[in-house]
């Protein structure tokens, strides 16, 4: 069993997470329940941060809100001194809601629209970062029509393929996000975006992809990167303020995964970037990360209701629990595994090895394959660790299951930072035939 932050067990024999016990936060709020630790997010903030800080880099830390973004968690982004990284202008809308300071929020995604740049440009927000010549183009005409200039970084794809699934692979040359490194298409919107005045261009940016545990990848992006970098200085007097090497770094969520501390990934992506600009006699860059899953993802459990079970001789026991893909849309998505227990009694010796499966109609709602448990039924609740990234945010209503509620614990006392969907919301937008 590993536990994760404040996680520990309690004197009633119950998983308890931020000082709380997980039985009475069910009671109390319901299941399923999304259940953050703050403690262990503000650590996390604190230690990519004080990586940086130690060795008096200049830097930001963008927390990439796609990862879990609420208003409560863009206040607590704030609260550390993180930057945060959008993605369209429901995640701007909610940091703005939230308060967060529009000079230290930037704009990504390959597509976004019209009425999402200007209201990026309308709320001043701290850069754009610009994936394709059609965004760059449209960027331009409402920056002259509104007569503003904006921060601009431009996404390049370095062309690495990282280790990880398919389905999270950003940096390879056949990907739909950012300007090609190797082909001359990066040098083109360089060339294209120094012409505009309306554009500062502050540097470059890559994201190799997702729940990467080795370093390589990202000092390979950063060396191709800073080599481009020396070479557009002399051809084109360029010289980069600002090298944003993206988010990904890995977390454990089962014993087969081993990432590195966060200050690790860190403290080898400073020293490439010295060595690479010295050897170049570039400036040193300021270095800016996005981590949306390392700063939230082994913070948060899911607490399920355990229900109906079904045996087949011979082959599985399935364990079904009140919730599943609408909650979590991870196992189905990208065979993700988790690892789990029973939050009334964690200690309970396991005697059996159990299928959890979703509630969901479909067949690939499966949560855990083989889980080994003691025996578990009705009055029991299973707690399924490190779902804090890509669970509530990928959430949805298929078979009209409501959203679940999310609970911030810290010091003892949790609080409650959205409310449970109810039957009502799931129609409110639902409008009759006549
Ligand atoms: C551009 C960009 N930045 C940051 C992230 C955050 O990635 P992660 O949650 O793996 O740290 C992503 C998602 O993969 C992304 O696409
Ligand atoms: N949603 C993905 C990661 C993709 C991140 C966005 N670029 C996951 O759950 O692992």
């Amino acid at each position: 069993m590993h536990f994760y932050g404040t996680t520990a067990i309690n004197k009633n024999g119950h998983l308890e997470i931020g000082g709380v016990d997980a039985v009475e936060l069910t009671r109390d709020f319901g299941t399923p329940l999304y259940v953050y630790d703050v403690a262990l997010m503000r650590e996390r903030a604190r230690g990519f941060k004080q990586a940086f800080e130690e060795q008096n880099i200049k830097s930001q830390v963008a927390y990439a809100s796609k990862a879990f973004s609420t208003v409560a968690m863009v206040q607590l982004a704030n609260e550390e001194g993180l930057s945060l990284d959008v993605v369209s202008g429901g995640e701007l809308y909610t940091a703005l809601a939230a308060g967060f300071p529009s000079e230290r929020i930037h704009f990504h995604g390959n597509n976004k629209s019209r009425e999402e740049l200007e209201m990026a440009l309308d709320n001043g927000i701290g850069c754009i970062v610009v994936d394709n010549f059609f965004e760059m183009e449209l960027l331009k005409t409402i920056c002259q029509k509104k007569n503003v200039n904006v921060n601009i970084l431009l996404r390049v794809t370095p062309g690495i393929e990282a280790h990880t699934h398919d389905y999270i692979l950003t940096g390879q040359e056949d990907s739909k996000f950012g300007f090609d490194l190797q082909n001359g298409q990066a040098e083109a919107a360089l060339k294209t975006a120094l012409q505009f005045d309306c554009f500062d261009v502050l540097g470059l940016h890559c994201h190799i992809g997702s729940q990467i545990f080795e370093t390589t990848g990202f000092l390979l992006a950063a060396k191709k990167i800073v080599e481009q970098m020396a070479g557009w200085k002399n051809e084109l007097g360029f010289e980069a303020k600002v090298l944003n090497l993206g988010g990904g770094f890995g977390i454990r969520y089962t014993k087969e995964d081993e990432p590195k501390p966060p200050s690790q990934y860190v403290s080898e992506i400073i020293r490439e970037v010295k060595i690479l600009t010295e050897q170049f006699a570039l400036k040193l860059p300021e270095i800016w990360i996005e981590p949306g899953r390392s700063l939230v993802g082994d913070a948060g459990i899911t607490l399920y209701q355990v229900g109906s079970s079904k045996e087949v001789p011979g082959v599985r026991k399935y364990l079904a629990i009140d919730g599943g893909m609408s909650d979590n849309i991870r196992p189905a998505l990208y065979q993700a595994k988790y690892e789990a227990v029973l939050a009334n009694k964690p200690l309970a010796r396991t005697s059996e090895t159990v299928s959890i499966a979703g509630k969901c109609c479909e067949s690939g709602d499966m949560l855990i394959w083989d889980l080994p448990l003691p025996e578990a039924g009705k009055e029991d609740i299973l707690a399924v660790f490190c779902t804090g990234a890509y669970g509530y945010s990928m959430s949805n209503n298929y078979n009209r299951l409501p959203r679940p509620a999310v609970v911030f614990v810290e010091k003892g006392k949790a609080i409650l930072v959205v409310k449970r969907e109810s039957y009502e919301d799931l129609v409110r937008l639902d409008l009759p035939l006549k």
